[in-house]
């Protein structure tokens, strides 16, 4: 099956000047990255690899330094490719108490892409901006409050509603579900999984979170210092990792290393 998205040897080198001393990170290391349609991909890996940056470059929202980002089968290239594949890619950020501007009613923000791309008529915006509240299991009328008043896990339900408003083929959901309590993460979890299945989504879902990745995806990639150390079907890779930093990583969480150890 062709990809829906891909990323091809993708490289971004960061360039910081810090007491008139210019320092290069090597963020991301050649790195391809492939998102085929209706897959939940895992991105995981600890803080700093790289996770956030491949992710943006994939959205534009920051440059590479060099590689191609590929959206079905085309070279995304010119200001005008970006914009078309924005739409149908969208990325839903970390922090839910951020990822809101604190001045604008939920409707507004709901409604606010559906402006900027110049979608239907107010009458028609306002039905839509209900309809997706409902999708993410809020009452229409969250429309007319303030982000302040609203909960962190029903802020996330919001910025997902927010994402799914110009009908995007793919979510990029960078560790929207870290920043939350436990009981509230399983339902947020629960959300993504049945929208995806109810709107035949992609989703590119990226955490630090081994266990969340194992629940949610079929297929993961273990990324490591910028680069994909390990990648294959989440069982597969789970249950018999080969890359050291992977083995490490699983043997970090508690039950994995019980099972496995009963295992042997
Ligand atoms: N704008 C920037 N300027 C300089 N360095 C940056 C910039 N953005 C990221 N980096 C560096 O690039 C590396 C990768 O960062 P990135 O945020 O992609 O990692 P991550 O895996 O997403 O981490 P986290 O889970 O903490 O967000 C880190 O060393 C980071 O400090």
């Amino acid at each position: 099956m062709n990809a829906l998205l891909e990323a091809r040897n993708v490289v971004k080198v960061f360039t910081t000047t810090r007491e008139g001393k210019t320092q290069k990170i090597q963020a991301v290391r050649n790195v391809s990255i492939n998102i085929h349609p209706g897959e939940i991909v895992g991105l995981v890996g600890e803080s700093g690899c790289g996770k956030s940056t491949i992710s943006r470059i994939m959205i534009g929202i920051e440059p590479s330094t060099s590689g191609s980002v590929i959206y079905e089968g085309k070279e995304v290239r010119t200001r005008a490719d970006w914009k078309a594949l924005r739409r149908h890619v969208q990325y839903v950020f970390q922090d839910p108490f951020t990822a809101l501007c604190p001045t604008m009613r939920i409707g507004d923000a709901l409604a606010e892409p559906l402006i900027i791309h110049r979608i239907g008529i107010p009458r028609e915006r306002v039905d839509r901006v209900a309809h997706m509240l409902e999708m993410v299991g809020l009452h229409p009328d969250m429309a007319r409050r303030m982000p302040s008043q609203l909960s962190g896990g029903q802020r996330q339900r919001v910025n997902l509603a927010r994402a799914l408003m110009l009908e995007p083929k793919i979510l990029i959901c960078d560790e929207i579900v870290s920043g939350l309590d436990v009981s509230v993460q399983a339902q947020v979890l629960q959300l993504l999984i049945d929208l995806q299945e109810k709107l035949d989504l992609s989703l590119m879902f990226i955490s630090h979170d081994l266990r969340v990745v194992h629940y949610l995806s079929s297929r993961v990639l273990v990324m490591y210092l910028g680069e994909i150390v390990e990648q294959g079907p989440t069982k597969v890779v789970f249950d018999n990792p080969e890359d050291a930093y992977t083995r490490s990583l699983l043997a970090a969480i508690p039950d994995h290393s019980r099972r496995s150890a009963a295992n042997t």
